[in-house]
């Protein structure tokens, strides 16, 4: 299964995207972050990765610095020409050197620039990484960083992804949205893009994969159900249910509210 309902070689034109292709694409995400974060969870917390009185004459932390120098990298070799991707730090982003490859253009050009980055890089250092780090420090931020830089990258693309999603809705019902964007109302296209039933299968396929991706693999057969997984599941499905889920549609009622600019 594709990561990407929209990018790939062979994903051919741009009108063919639909509901179907773009929810597997974020069921294909899932995996990305789940394994992200068994990733992340083999070391502990490391307070001084995110300290900025840590590099005393930088006025950053180092997992900003971090990010920043890896941004810088990242663009050089055309990561952000892709348009699912958004950098952390926009600003002062060395152009491509690689010859620039032609993106379907899917997505409404105002609409495009909603980022909310900022947003979920204060959930992921302030309420998340607590949530499933232990506490300690093992003196390895270079590696803890660059595991947080991947987490970060797969919930940024998977929540940005509600631009796609919220494009393809709008394709299939303009009418109705339309209105709704005309007036401004908020409530009403967020009524509108909802699918609980969707969002309540979500949360418990997260859970489950967290299960199972974070089980200790032996070629004995167990006999004990209780198994200790590399992240605890629960906090996978909290992270879907507390905040991917809601900011993807907030992205999805931004994206919306630009869609006839
Ligand atoms: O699948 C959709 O229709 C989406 O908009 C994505 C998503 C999600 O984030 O998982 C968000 C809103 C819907 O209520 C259901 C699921």
């Amino acid at each position: 299964m594709a990561s990407s309902a929209i990018s790939s070689r062979d994903s051919g034109n741009s009108s063919q995207i639909s509901l179907k292709s773009v929810r597997e694409a974020l069921i294909r995400l899932e995996d990305s972050i789940v394994f992200s974060l068994i990733e992340r969870a083999r070391h502990p917390y490391n307070a001084p990765a995110y300290d900025r009185l840590y590099l005393k004459s930088s006025g950053s932390s180092l997992a900003e610095l971090f990010v920043k120098e890896a941004e810088h990298l990242h663009a050089k070799a055309g990561r952000y020409e892709n348009p699912e991707e958004v950098p952390f730090f926009p600003e002062d982003l060395p152009s491509p050197l690689v010859p620039s490859y032609n993106y379907p253009q899917v997505l409404h050009p105002a609409g495009a620039s909603v980022n909310i980055t900022k947003t979920i890089w204060n959930m992921y250092f302030n309420e998340l990484l607590p949530l499933f780090t232990a506490e300690g420090d093992d003196g390895n931020y270079a590696s803890t960083l660059a595991s947080d830089l991947v987490c970060l990258q797969a919930i940024s693309r998977r929540i940005h992804y509600g631009k796609f999603v919220a494009e393809v809705k709008f394709r299939d019902a303009p009418l109705d949205y339309s209105s709704a964007i005309n007036n401004k109302d908020k409530d009403a296209l967020m009524r509108m893009l909802t699918f609980e039933r969707v969002e309540e299968m979500v949360k418990r396929r997260v859970e489950k994969k967290a299960m199972i991706f974070g089980q200790e693999v032996t070629i004995e057969d167990k006999e004990d159900d209780n198994v200790d997984c590399k992240v605890n599941p629960s906090v996978v499905s909290r992270l879907y249910g507390d905040w991917i889920i809601p900011l993807t549609k907030l992205v999805e009622v931004d994206y919306l509210l630009r869609r006839l600019e």
